[in-house]
């Protein structure tokens, strides 16, 4: 459905998108992630049509971005989306449906259904009048009004409340089981994971990691093992157990578990739990972004994971019971 092929843009010397590549198939929520700078607009708007790409191409549906066939079959919703203020939703909506030549009563069902189903009251008061989730609300319908295929929306959720960000990402899973394409930019990584098939994590231009949320998470993430054990062994720590005073050391892998046992095995105790802990998606993006050369006016490359994948899962760290081993007993949870 989408291709970008090189996409690079410079303003003057400042290169705010270096050299993007990846694809997102029809049907697909697609997800760019990434700081503040990081070139999530401007790779929006170039996939777009709205920002023409200093080198590079982006396609969609095999045409170029800025064709204005493909201009027709899309719904874009800006980052900021001033309305008009004293427009009701109903008469601002129709305005835009007759600007892509929708039949009134098409205009009218479709917009209908879709304020229904972002729960939108008060269709009849003056945007001017209106809250910022409610006026977000009118701009993803205006983003329907010409029943487009592709849906590239900028920060869909920024500045909502997490009722109306929960709305507005259901809704979004629901384009795309409608067989839309949505392509969307978010700061926040909770939005990504919870409803993207794929994602891109961008900074300083460029895209340091891709993949689907749980590959991003066994490429670039680390686990740790936190070991209970009920007599201290070398480098743990003393918590309180249910019944008695546990002793919890980390380490890094099971080869580094079984020496923990034999260790505690040795000294007349025994290991009572393992837990893994995942790093959360977040410290996984922070060291990422942290290891991104910062050269300004000559953003440098650095290497990328050039499996095509996809979004993001989870948004903090999470306990989980670590892989059986023989002999490690307990009451893992
Ligand atoms: N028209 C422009 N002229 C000059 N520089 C620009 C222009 N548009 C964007 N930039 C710069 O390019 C870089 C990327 O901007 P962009 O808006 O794409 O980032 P972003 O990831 O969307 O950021 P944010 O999350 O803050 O919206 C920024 O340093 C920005 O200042």
């Amino acid at each position: 459905m989408i291709r970008a092929d090189g996409l690079r843009k410079t303003y003057g010397d400042f290169p705010a998108v270096v050299g993007s590549d990846f694809t997102v198939e029809a049907g697909e929520i697609f997800g760019i992630v990434g700081p503040n700078g990081a070139g999530k607009t401007t790779t929006l708007k170039m996939l777009a049509g709205l920002v023409e790409p200093t080198e590079g191409t982006a396609e969609v549906g095999g045409r170029a971005a800025d064709d204005p066939e493909t201009r027709r079959n899309l719904g874009f919703l800006p980052e900021e989306s001033p309305l008009y203020e004293d427009m009701t939703p109903r008469s601002y909506l129709e305005f835009f449906a007759d600007l892509y030549d929708v039949p009134r009563s098409e205009a009218t069902e479709r917009t209908e259904s879709t304020l229904d189903r972002l729960e939108l009251e008060h269709r009849e008061r003056r945007l001017g009048d209106m809250s910022k989730g409610m006026k977000r609300k009118v701009a993803i319908a205006r983003s329907l009004v010409n029943d487009p295929d592709l849906l590239i929306y900028d920060e869909p959720a920024s500045g909502l409340d997490p009722l109306t960000t929960n709305y507005v990402l259901e809704f979004t899973r629901e384009l795309a089981d409608r067989g839309k394409t949505v392509v969307f930019s978010a700061h926040n990584l909770y939005h990504v994971e919870s409803v993207c098939d794929r994602i891109v994590i961008m900074n300083r231009g460029e895209i340091i990691a891709r993949g689907t949320v749980p590959e991003i998470r066994e490429t670039y993430g680390e686990t740790t093992y936190h070991v209970f054990t009920t007599v201290p062994v070398e480098g743990s720590d003393s918590v309180a157990g249910a019944d008695s005073e546990r002793h919890r050391a980390v380490v890094p892998d099971m080869d580094a578990v079984e020496e923990l046992r034999e260790r505690a095995a040795a000294a007349g105790g025994s290991v009572v739990d393992i837990r893994t802990r995942e790093q959360s998606l977040e410290d996984i993006f922070l060291d990422l972004a942290r290891g991104t050369p910062d050269t300004d006016t000559d953003r440098g490359r650095v290497p990328v994971d050039d499996g095509d994948g996809g979004a993001p899962t989870s948004h903090g760290p999470s306990d989980r019971p670590a892989p059986s081993t023989p002999g490690s007993g307990g009451d893992r949870r």
